[in-house]
């Protein structure tokens, strides 16, 4: 099934189009409040936008004639795997297809498969109350697989859980979700790497890029998708060999891929690895010199990384220590040129 959503919902400030082909896995990213779960709501049938259709291949599900919720053929599945509790795992995921009118006890075989299919066989006995976190995701996917559905949406499906479930629930994913239509709104590159065929990046209620996991995170054009990227990105137009933002930053760097002219809107994108920290501007080179903050020190792999706002430099921790560095102190992040790629916004 093809999605075809464009919808407006004017007191969220949210205006999107977004385009799933048959089979194709969706993730939907961005920051918080940027419109992702609105925009899941109109896809469920949740939520009627002011304007703009949704489509499902030939199903109008807007329109003249609102279809509600329970005859999209859609799941939702939310961080909450909101199980019936006083219903058996094998039960609780027998209730769609018993809800469409299937015998018990074809909805129970169905029903087996499923649990079989995500890893929960041996749960189908037990309670929610019995099951953990993790297990209990595993029996909401076997229960939203079950009822067939034509587009599953799921919200965040594993930000609830604890970190060491989380690698295996996403290879099972990983494996149901092949071939399915799906929309996936996450927070983590490892979803959009692992179980998404193209990302989508919302911020303001708008899309503003879109493409292949692999290619957005490699070059990415947004703040959002260059912080989970681990990427850093100062946006703004290339004017004689730099980019140039409005608040004043300039950052010299190397143009890739489609030549850029003078003005042209524009990103400057460059590896935390790449960026030197020093107490005092240094002099002399053609670097680029921006002067910070440090906000933040944190443990990264064998370095220590220095955020400053929206920019993070990888140093040794005892360049760390040498620089004697904390939050509030005033540094100086440089960067060679060769070391910056620059692509169009
Ligand atoms: N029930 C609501 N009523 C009115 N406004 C809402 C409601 N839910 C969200 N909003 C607003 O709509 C906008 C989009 O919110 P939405 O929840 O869709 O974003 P999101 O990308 O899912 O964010 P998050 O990552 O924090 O869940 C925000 O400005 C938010 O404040």
């Amino acid at each position: 099934m093809t999605l075809l959503l464009e919808a407006t919902v004017a007191d969220r400030g949210v205006d999107v189009a977004l385009e799933v082909a048959a089979g194709e896995t969706v993730a939907l990213l961005g920051p918080n409040g940027a419109g992702k779960s609105t925009v899941l709501a109109v896809a469920a049938g949740l939520l009627r936008p002011d304007t703009g259709t949704v489509r499902l291949d030939d199903h109008e599900l807007t329109g003249g004639r609102v279809v509600p919720p329970h005859a999209r053929r859609t799941a939702l599945l939310a961080q909450d795997p909101l199980l019936f509790p006083h219903l058996t795992a094998l039960d609780n995921v027998a209730f769609g297809p018993r809800s469409a009118g299937v015998r018990r006890r074809a909805a129970r075989d169905s029903a087996r498969r499923w649990l079989a299919e995500v890893g929960a066989a041996d749960l189908a006995g037990r309670r929610p109350g019995e099951l953990s976190g993790g297990q209990a995701q595993r029996v909401a996917v076997a229960r939203a697989l079950a009822a067939e559905p034509r587009l599953l949406l799921l919200d965040e499906p594993m930000a609830a859980l604890d970190v060491a479930v989380t690698p295996a629930l996403r290879q099972t994913l990983r494996r149901v979700l092949e071939g399915r239509t799906t929309v996936v709104v996450t927070h983590d590159v490892l979803d959009a790497l692992l179980l998404a065929d193209r990302v989508v990046v919302l911020d303001r209620g708008r899309v503003v890029e879109q493409g292949p996991a692999a290619d957005v995170l490699a070059r990415p054009r947004s703040p959002f998708a260059a912080r989970i990227a681990g990427l850093n990105l100062v946006a703004g137009r290339w004017s004689d060999g730099a980019v140039r933002s409005d608040d004043g930053r300039v950052v010299a760097g190397t143009p890739s891929g489609p030549v850029l002219r003078e003005g042209d809107p524009a990103v400057a994108v460059f590896r935390p690895r790449a960026v030197s920290v020093f107490r005092d501007p240094p002099g002399g080179s053609p670097r680029t010199a921006l002067a910070v903050v440090v906000t933040d020190l944190e443990p990264h792999g064998d370095q220590v990384r220095v955020r400053a706002g929206d920019l993070a430099a990888d140093v040794t921790a005892h360049a760390a220590a040498e620089l004697d560095l904390a939050p509030g102190t005033p540094v100086t992040f440089s960067v060679k040129a060769t070391e910056v790629d620059v692509y169009a916004r």
